[in-house]
Parts: structure tokens; sequence; C-alpha cells
């Protein structure tokens, strides 16, 4: 797994390198010299322009100039104002240093001349704004950004894409749009989820140092990125010695006569990820409607209220269905009721593993008046408890339900609150968005993110369903919950990839994803255990 840290812990970083004797002028140097060996990778380099800002991201735009002349690449250096007259004293000496090398500059160019440069040019590297940017892109770089993007040239972005947070994912204006982010030291949050996962491109990491691991795991990485291969551990080994029942059995729970759909793409889904025995309890008022859409799966009625709601006379059902099945799953259409809120109280203290989804996650926000963290001990259990909030959702449970999360940091830090509160190690908050975290009291886990053909109604009861059944299949013994959440989510991502194919990006449905899942749960398999023979696109 790959430590992700917060921009001001890279920082830390930085101050515990120079302890090592790691200078950060010579952090620079290797930061520099790092961009042009991955500019001069991508081959065809013959004439190279390097956009500089005038900070230190500006300095590795120098060195990495100088190193790119060096190579024999022809380089021109586009800068706001001369060299000479950059106030930070480390950009100013790397750029000095890169002129006195032969380095040639164009100081403050016109639209036309930068236009006329980038197209002459095999690749730009763009070392305008890296960790230091803030609030609006001003000008010349929202000109400059402008060209580059519209110039169609290869472009290498240094750090972070100019335009983008590397701590939010959020690029409010103009922002390069990259082939390839070449990130010094680790990686950074905002380059994985939203506007960062369409700009960055291909992601590398330059460690500068030898030491750099270690110091970037000791600075309390606020998420852990995974490879392929750390699902090993979660993936159950092929045995034919089972029988439906040691497959894994599932109860799902929910549905309302205004949500007929919600948790028949559920057990779908729940089945079709691999358990071997799925169950499905609704109100009895809709049983036949949706019986009539699954011939493989039970369907049992629960009393109903005349709202077409779940009653509260259905927890004793509940309760009995749910101690004979490896894993529950309550929410996808159950509304909030005062029924709903009895069943998902009672399946809380029930001893099977539980996730829950959807208005099972606002039933419980309900119960705590939207302040979750302050009621520890509706959540404390012994057994494995997964909540699959989406940013909104996450909000109402933690008391933002007007100022929901807004970005992956947002997200992670609100599910820290509820896990933090309870304190088990039992219990993980998948924290959905355009990226998902996986948050465990130890570490959250973030597993590569699907396309944007997920964001698509239903799409959440699918994951809700895939995350029941690989919990049903392990028993409740599961070393390691959070990663078991991811390994979920990754087969979510590249089901909807696969139904993609047959649908168009635009066009896949939920259903469409659950009808993929068995051949990209096998695929996955076969990528976790020989993970060179097809890596797929690794870094979005
Ligand atoms: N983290 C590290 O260990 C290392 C960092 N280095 C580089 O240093 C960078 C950070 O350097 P700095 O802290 O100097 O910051 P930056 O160079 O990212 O940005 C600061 C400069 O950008 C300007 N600026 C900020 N917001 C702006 C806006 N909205 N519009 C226009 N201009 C704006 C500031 O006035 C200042 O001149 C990193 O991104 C990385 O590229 C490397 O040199 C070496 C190692
Ligand atoms: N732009 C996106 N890129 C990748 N995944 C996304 C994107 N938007 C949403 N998702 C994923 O799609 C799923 C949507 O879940 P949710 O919002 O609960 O859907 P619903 O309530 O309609 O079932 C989540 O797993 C989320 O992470
Ligand atoms: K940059």
């Amino acid at each position: 797994m790959q430590p992700v840290l917060n921009v001001e812990d890279v920082k830390r970083v930085e101050v515990a390198l120079t302890r090592v004797g790691v200078s950060i002028s010579e952090l620079m140097h290797r930061a520099g010299c790092a961009a042009a060996q991955e500019a001069l990778a991508l081959g065809d380099v013959q004439n190279a322009v390097i956009l500089a800002g005038m900070g230190n991201n500006g300095g590795d735009g120098w060195v990495a100039a100088e190193a790119l002349l060096a190579h024999g690449v022809n380089v021109k250096v586009v800068t706001p104002i001369e060299p000479d007259q950059l106030s930070g004293d480390l950009a100013r000496q790397v750029a000095q240093r890169a002129v006195r090398a032969g380095v040639s500059t164009l100081v403050g160019p016109s639209r036309d001349e930068l236009e006329g440069l980038l197209s002459a040019s095999d690749v730009a590297l763009d070392c305008m704004l890296g960790t230091g940017f803030h609030g609006d892109v001003r000008a010349p770089f929202d000109i400059w950004i402008d060209c580059v993007n519209s110039s169609g040239v290869r472009v290498v972005a240094v750090d972070v894409p100019s335009g983008l947070s590397a701590q939010t994912g959020h690029a409010p204006g103009a922002c390069v749009v990259a082939d390839l982010t070449v990130t010094m030291l680790c990686l950074k949050p905002g380059l994985l989820a939203d506007d960062g996962r369409d700009v960055c491109g291909s992601i590398v990491v330059a460690p500068l140092a030898e030491q750099t691991e270690q110091i970037v795991v000791e600075a309390d990485p606020v998420a852990w990125r995974t490879d392929l291969e750390d699902y090993l551990d979660v993936m159950a080994p092929p045995t034919t010695a089972v029988d439906k029942f040691s497959r894994g059995s599932v109860l799902v729970v929910g549905g309302s006569s205004r949500f007929v759909g919600a948790p028949i793409l559920a057990a779908r889904a729940a089945a079709r990820a691999g358990a071997g025995y799925v169950t499905l309890a609704v109100p009895s008022c809709i049983v036949p409607q949706v019986q009539a859409h699954v011939l493989e799966i039970p369907v049992v009625g629960l009393p109903c209220d005349e709202d077409g709601t779940i009653s509260k006379d259905a927890v004793p059902i509940v309760t009995k269905l749910a101690e004979k099945r490896s894993a529950v799953l309550a929410g996808p259409g159950m509304r909030v009721s005062g029924g709903t809120v009895a069943v998902v109280s009672a399946l809380l203290a029930s001893p099977t593993p539980l996730v829950l989804d959807a208005d099972a996650l606002n039933c419980i926000a309900r119960l705590t008046s939207g302040k979750l963290q302050d009621f520890p001990e509706i959540l404390r259990r012994s057994t494995p408890l997964v909540l699959t909030p989406h940013r909104r959702e996450l909000g109402r449970l933690v008391g933002k339900e007007e100022n929901p999360p807004a970005s992956l940091v947002d997200q992670l830090e609100d599910a820290r609150k509820i896990v933090w509160s309870d304190g088990g190690s039992e219990l993980v908050v998948v924290a959905k968005g355009t990226a998902t975290g996986c948050v465990g009291v130890e570490q959250a886990i973030l597993p590569k993110p699907g396309p944007a053909a997920l964001a698509t109604a239903g799409s959440g009861d699918v994951l809700g369903g895939i995350i029941a059944s690989k919990l049903a299949q392990t028993y409740g013994r599961v070393d390691n919950l959070p990663l078991l959440c991811a390994l979920s989510c990754e087969l979510h991502g590249y089901a909807a990839t696969l139904a993609m194919e047959r649908m168009g990006s635009r066009g896949v449905m939920a259903s469409d994803i659950i009808d993929e899942l068995g051949i990209a749960d096998d695929a996955l398999g076969e990528r976790v255990t020989f993970p060179d023979a097809d890596n797929g696109d690794e870094n979005n």
C-alpha cells in the first residue's frame, strides 16, 4: 500500500529529511532531476518548454531545465519575471544557476509567443504552482494554463497540476490537464479524488531520498492507497468443499411501497458477488412485485405500516432471520419511520455481521439527532459493522447536514469522528464519493476508484450488496475489515468498467453493474494473483 499524506504533513517530512542530512536545496535538486527523468522517459523529447512559477515549484522547474539541457534537450524556461528578481532565495539561486549553465529563458511572453513555443515543443513541464497554491489562479498563470491545455503538447505536471489543490482535489478555476504527474515524496489526497482524478493523468511518486519511506509512514498518513496484491490477504482461496450455505448467506432488509427496486438490486448484487444463499425481507405489501424480479432469491414479507414501510412488528421476525445468516444488509429503499428505526436498532443489537446503507443510516441519524459521534454505544458490538454513507448521508450522521463533506479529506475526517468515537476494530465507515475511503480505527484504505459510470441511481445499493456478500463469505472471521470493504469497492468499480464496454460510458445502469460482477470478481482474482499480467490503468 502507498501512504497518502496531508499537505501540511508533507512539509513535516521535508523538515525531518533535513534532520537526517538531506537539505531542502538537495531535495529541490532531486525533485527537478526526477521530473526531467520522467519527461525523458516519455520518449522522443528534443524540445522542452518549462513553465516556471515564482515559488519552489518553479525552482523544481529550473533544476529540471538544467538537467534536460545536460541530456542534449533544447530547453526554454518561461518565467513571469527575470531569474534575478525571484524573491525566494532557493528558487532564485537554482534559476541563476540554470541560466549560467546555458538554459535560455522567455520572460513574460505574450499569448502568441507562448502558443508558438508550445506548438514547437515535444513536452511541457508544468512548474507554475505546487503545494503553495491557494485561492484563484492569478495572471499570468491562468493564461499560461489555458495555452498549455489547448496546445495538445504532452504535459508533465511537477508535484501537482497547477490550479489543483493537492489537499482538497478541487480546481475551482484554470487547471493544467497533465498526461503525467510526478509528485514529490508521497501521494497527496487531492491527486486522488474529485478534479484531481481528471487532471493528473498517471501519477509517479518520486521519493527523493532513501529515508523518505520510513519518515512518511511515521508522519501519520491520512490514508493508504491499495495496490492490487494487497487484496491477497482478504481473498478466499478457491475450494470445492462448499454447499450453498457455507458459501455465505445474506439477508437483505429494505424496501417500501415507494422504493421497490433498491432492495432487489442489493440482493441480486449479493448473489452475484458470490454468496450462496440470499434472502430478501421487504414489507409484505410489495412482496408480489419484488418476487417477480427475483427467481433465485426467496422473499419474506414483513409486517407493513399503512404508508408502505416496514412496521415495528417486524422486529422479532427480522431478528430471527438475521440469527441464521452470516451477514445482513439493511437500508436500501426502507425509508425512515418508527418501524424502520426499530428494525435497525434491533439489527445493531444482534450479533450477525451487519452492513447499514442508505435509509438505515438515515435511521441512525434520526436516532442520534445527527450526532452519531456522541452516541458511540449505538455502534459498539463484537462482530463486524460496516456503514456505507455517501457524502450527504455522512454529513447527516455527524451533524453537518447543511454542510456535508466536500472532498475526500473531509470524508475521511468525518468518518474518523464516527470510528474513533466507537474505538472498536469491528467498525468500518465506507465513506463514498468520487473516491471512497474505507475508514477503520487504525487506518483508512483507499481502493482504486471506479469510473464515473458508478454515479447512477442504485449503484450504492449494489455496493451494499457486494460488501454484505463478501462479509458473509468470511463468516465474520476477517482480520482486516477495511481491506475487505476496499476489495468490494474495487469489484464494484471494475464491474462498472466492464459494463461500460457493453453499455457505453454514459449508458450504464445499476443492474448492468450487477450483471458484470461475477466476471469482474474472477478477473480481479486473477489480476491480484498475477499483478504484472494486466494492471490496467493504475493511477485513477
Ligand atoms: N515538499 C517537498 O519536499 C519539496 C517541495 N518542492 C516543491 O516546492 C513546492 C512548494 O513550494 P512553495 O511552497 O514555494 O509553493 P509553490 O511554488 O507551489 O507556490 C508558491 C508561489 O505561487 C504563488 N501563488 C500561490 N497561489 C497563487 C495563485 N492563486 N495564483 C498565482 N500565484 C499563486 C505564490 O505567490 C508563490 O510565488 C512543491 O509543490 C514542490 O514542487 C521541491 O522543491 C522539493 C521538495
Ligand atoms: N464520479 C464518480 N466516480 C467514481 N465513483 C463514483 C462517482 N460518483 C459516485 N461514485 C460511486 O458510486 C456509488 C454511489 O452510491 P450512492 O450515492 O449510495 O448511490 P445510490 O444511493 O443511488 O444507490 C458509490 O460507491 C460512489 O463511491
Ligand atoms: K505544478
